[in-house]
């Protein structure tokens, strides 16, 4: 056998062993990411709906009602609902007029479209719902031709990032309201304040849907509190 002069150099050898990936599985009903970290995200395809999402120290940070009802036959009380395509509940003279309080999203049955890795070892999930896969109900009650995909992304750490994308795949233009409707859970209602409200003005559903203008630098909950802020938020966070 001959030597040749250039012969190539042996590849370097790979290394031992990947560094932990995030786990992602998939049952008939929902997602389930787990980061190398312990963090966590559960998604119901009913929905859309995120029911858990959990901090690496396993500390949950979504409220879920006890009564909550997981099989597609109501919303979910609890987690992040995906409100499409009217907020509350739809004004009689407008075209989102029969559909259900918060729209049809959060009633219904998503696609998973996929999994990625991010490149901070985080990991993105994709699901999607566009008008052909509407119940008839739905559809008749609102006619578009619309696609959403909407992506949650868990990164190292547990911080979590919720992103809608909204198209209109139809001819004709239409309004809509969106919200992702979230559920955070608390250590104590009797501990917490809400701060940045100073000077805004809301909508209070429990007294007659009247419209007040908040005087409290940290308005604490001592009651049922339902109430709408329609001016931007300043620096608003819930503290305790
Ligand atoms: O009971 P639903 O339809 O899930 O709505 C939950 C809440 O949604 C909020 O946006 C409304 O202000 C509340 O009045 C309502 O209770």
């Amino acid at each position: 056998m001959v030597e040749r002069a250039n012969r190539p150099s042996a590849l370097a050898s790979a290394p031992a062993s990947l560094p932990p990936q995030p786990h992602v599985e998939l049952s008939k009903d929902e997602v389930t990411a787990t980061l190398p970290d312990k963090s966590s995200v559960k998604i119901l395809l009913h929905g859309a709906t995120v029911t858990s999402w959990k901090s690496a120290s396993g500390n949950e940070n979504l409220f879920l009602s006890d009564a909550a009802v997981l099989d597609g036959s109501k919303p979910v009380r609890g987690g992040i609902p995906v409100v499409f395509p009217v907020f509350g509940p739809p004004p009689s003279d407008h075209a989102t007029s029969k559909l259900p309080q918060h729209g049809f999203a959060r009633s219904s049955k998503w696609e998973f479209l996929g999994k990625s890795f991010t490149e901070s070892s985080g990991v993105k999930l994709d699901f999607g719902l566009d008008n052909t896969s509407l119940g008839e109900q739905a559809k008749a009650q609102w006619p578009h031709a619309f696609g959403l995909q909407y992506s949650v992304t868990l990164s190292p750490g547990g911080e979590l990032r919720t992103m809608l994308n909204v198209r209109n795949t139809g001819d004709s233009a239409w309004e809509f309201q969106t919200l992702l409707h979230t559920y955070f859970r608390i250590p104590s209602i009797s501990t917490t304040a809400i701060t940045g409200l100073l000077g805004t003005e809301y909508v209070d559903k429990v007294l007659n849907a009247s419209t007040y203008t908040e005087s409290k630098t940290a308005l604490p909950i001592t009651g049922e509190v339902d109430r709408g802020w329609s001016q931007g938020y300043r620096d608003m966070e819930p503290v305790d």
